[in-house]
């Protein structure tokens, strides 16, 4: 039987029909990955900023109403992912993306302090190392024909988490890496299962085929991940036996490079140090949501330079007047702070293909929203990538315009109007690694090659993080 409670706010909000016992879930049943983004934007098309969805007596709100983002992440009560992210718990299981209560406040206190920006600083070094090489594979290619590039910066990405977060050199640049693959495998199937409900209950997706592929896309994703804790654990009983000390929060930062797997692997909770379990969950997760969301994010920002000549300048002028024309010399931390307008840039393009385009929470308690009243155990999809394809908030919102972030133009902004690393307790806590990461990228790429434009389009779809379904095709042409 559905709640009483969940009835009575559903009369609130529009939605599209729905049938008795299966609510919308058959207007579902037909639809494919591909189909969830626009689905959601016809639903806000029709039905208002806030739509109401009825999957058996499952009751969910699908929002883009900032207001909305502004109660539930500013809040410090509603910190739990909702339903879908459970189709992600065998693999990631209780790390830091996906756990809750207490469990969620501990780690995140021994977490937070391996981005610290003086960790970040020295981490510039790994940054620059990992470009030069994705740099010099681009020359190998001798081409300039635009091609699908998303596997060579998705390979790239993994060496640089790996080698910052974990500390172990993995050379997916050199050797690909069945990782990396699987990933991809791997997030296609739980979106697929997320779309198609009756495929969430355990009890009936063990008699499917896609079980299978699941179960060995989960073996090979934990074996990857189980093998760095080894190598890392080995490396750090050498270095012990080398004189390398213990380490305490306040300490990191001033010793030397402290890597998020060492703090993992040396600190405790109530006096007793994380479980095996525990540290390969946190791996995971970090391996995870640390690679593939900035893959995202350097993609589609080279594929909207190479779209547009007139702002790639701008950045390719910008880079050289900070780091110069010696491709010798690699940007520094702070010449990569003060890449402003390669800021807008990558804001803009976090804009327009946001790596997250859903947030989801289920309440923990009720909430007042304006004057409805919304109880607790209802789930909600904040819509960041429709939110930000507002024509009311971002004016145009097809056109790729960075000047919209300069620090004239956004003084009085909303902070809940702009989310793509969400906000609050639950914000993303690789943000400003992201941030370094992404314009270290960039600017060596600029520096080296001019982007040329390719007639492939986009074809976007939310596959747990945004991808093209036709690719991300950029060709490079390296400068004289
Ligand atoms: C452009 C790149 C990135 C974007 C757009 C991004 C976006 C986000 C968003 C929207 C969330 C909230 C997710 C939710 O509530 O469901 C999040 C959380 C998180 N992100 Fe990122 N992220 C990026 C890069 C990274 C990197 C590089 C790392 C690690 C080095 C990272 C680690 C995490 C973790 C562990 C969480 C969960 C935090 C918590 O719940 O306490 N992210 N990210």
């Amino acid at each position: 039987f559905k709640n009483p409670r969940f009835i009575k706010c559903s009369e609130k909000f529009n939605g599209p029909k729905t049938i008795p016992i299966f609510g919308n879930a058959l207007q579902y049943l037909a639809k494919s990955t591909e189909d969830a983004l626009p689905l959601a934007a016809k639903f806000f098309n029709i039905y208002g900023d806030t739509v109401r969805i009825w999957a058996f007596k499952r009751f969910v709100l699908l929002t883009k109403d900032p207001k909305f983002f502004e109660v539930i992440l500013s809040s410090q009560k509603q910190l739990t992912k909702n339903n879908l992210y459970d189709l992600m718990h065998d693999w990631l299981g209780g790390g830091l993306l996906l756990s809750t209560n207490e469990k969620w406040f501990q780690r995140r206190k021994i977490i937070t302090p391996t981005f610290h920006f003086k960790i970040l600083q020295e981490f510039v070094d790994v940054f620059n190392y990992q470009n030069n090489i994705f740099v010099k594979k681009l020359k190998e290619l001798k081409s300039e024909n635009p091609f699908d590039i998303y596997n060579m910066v998705t390979l790239m990405s993994l060496d640089i988490i790996s080698q910052t977060a974990m500390g172990v050199e993995i050379h997916a640049q050199n050797d690909d890496s069945e990782y990396a693959q699987t990933v991809k495998e791997m997030t296609y199937i739980i979106i697929d299962r997320m779309m198609h409900i009756w495929k969430r209950p355990n009890f009936i997706y063990q008699f499917t085929s896609d079980k299978v592929r699941y179960d060995r896309c989960l073996k090979t994703l934990h074996s990857f991940t189980r093998k760095i804790i080894e190598k890392r654990r080995e490396t750090i009983i050498n270095e012990e036996d080398e004189g390398f000390e213990n380490v305490d929060d306040d300490s990191i930062g001033i010793k030397k490079r402290m890597a998020l797997l060492d703090v993992l692997l040396k600190s405790t909770v109530n006096g007793k140090p994380l479980t095996n379990s525990e540290i390969a969950e946190e791996v995971d997760t970090f391996m995870f949501e640390g690679h593939d969301t900035v893959t995202t994010s350097t993609t589609f920002t080279l594929y909207l330079l190479s779209q547009h000549p007139d702002v790639q300048k701008k950045v390719y002028e910008e880079a050289i007047k900070i780091v110069g024309y010696d491709l010798s010399v690699n940007p520094t931390y702070n010449q990569l702070q003060d890449m402003k307008y390669l800021e807008c840039v990558i804001k803009e393009s976090l804009r327009m293909y946001p790596p997250v385009p859903i947030i989801g929470r289920k309440l923990d308690e009720d909430m007042i929203f304006g004057q409805t009243l919304i109880p607790a155990g209802v789930n909600t999809n904040l819509m960041i990538y429709h939110l930000n394809m507002d024509e009311r908030y971002f004016k145009n919102p097809e056109k790729f315009i960075p000047e919209r972030f300069s620090e004239t133009n956004i003084r009085n902004e909303n902070p809940f109007l702009y989310v793509p690393f969400s906000a609050g307790p639950r914000n993303c806590i690789g943000q400003k690694f992201a941030m370094l990461e992404l314009k270290s990228t960039l600017s060596n790429v600029i520096r080296n090659f001019e982007l040329i434009k390719s007639d492939i389009p986009l074809n976007i779809i939310a596959q747990l993080t945004l991808k093209s379904t036709t690719g991300v095709h950029v060709g490079f042409r390296q400068r004289k």
